[in-house]
């Protein structure tokens, strides 16, 4: 079931459009995965997603709602929650704290230390002892808890050992396989291929591959000319 539609999307960025025309369609259950080398436009599109910049164009619906015309507030309580890239939690406050700062009424806690029991230990601890991956552990465990229909993720992974990446990459399936729509912007290209469903591809701003992520994870050559256009031929 398509629980979020792009259709037609530009964003400028000072005046210049950096994402062009984008179409892309994210549906419950599935992880959609935005790849893209630097400076393609990915956390730009997210951003226009979540309403942090304006987009100049196109559509975006979520239950026919037309996300575009609401406020970053309302987006938000629509449904879309958005794992901001380099996003941290609040170093001053515990684990449980920081978990209850956008909790949903509808929402419990529990749902947080079973996406991550290694938390629930952690509980009282202050946020900002925690290593790198339990605080990107906490961050997307709040995101969880406003109880979205769509997650956005940018990101997640930079500067953390591959095993931890490994235990988010297993976290963000169960976000899905539970019934939400992910969208996972990420460098490790390989690894969330290996757990994503539908891929795409960004260059200057455009979408350049729609496919499944088994087959683009089966063709790294495939990958690399999309990464790179013109510039490998
Ligand atoms: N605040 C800004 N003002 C002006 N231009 C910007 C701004 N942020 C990004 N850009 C430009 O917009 C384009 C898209 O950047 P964006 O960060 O969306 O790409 P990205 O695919 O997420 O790359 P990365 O993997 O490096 O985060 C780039 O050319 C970048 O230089």
């Amino acid at each position: 079931m398509t629980a979020l539609s792009i259709n037609g999307l530009v964003v400028n960025r000072s005046g210049i459009p950096v994402v062009r025309g984008v179409d892309l369609s994210v549906s419950s259950g599935e992880i959609s995965v935005l790849l893209g080398s630097n400076g393609a436009g990915k956390t730009t599109l997210l951003e226009s997603l979540s309403g942090i910049i304006p987009a100049a164009a196109g559509s975006v619906t979520m239950d026919d709602v037309e996300l575009l015309k609401l406020r970053a507030g309302l987006r938000a309580r629509a449904g879309i929650s958005h794992v901001e890239q380099g996003r941290t939690v609040f170093p001053e406050m515990t684990t449980e704290e920081n978990l209850k700062v956008a909790l949903d009424p509808a929402a419990d806690l529990q749902e947080a230390y079973a996406l991550f029991p290694e938390l629930r230990q952690r509980r009282d601890i202050k946020a900002g002892m925690l290593s790198g991956g339990e605080q990107q552990m906490v961050v997307i465990a709040r995101s969880l808890l406003t109880r979205p229909k769509v997650i956005m993720i940018d990101e997640m992974s930079s500067g953390l050992a591959p095993v931890i990446v490994s235990r988010l990459m297993r976290a963000v399936r169960q976000l899905a396989d539970s019934g939400m729509a992910v969208i996972l912007v990420e460098q490790f290209a390989a690894l969330a291929l290996a757990i994503g469903d539908r891929a795409y591809v960004l260059r200057r701003g455009a979408i350049v591959y729609d496919g499944d992520c088994a087959t683009l994870a089966g063709d790294p050559a495939h990958l690399h000319r999309l990464y790179l256009g013109d510039a490998a031929a």
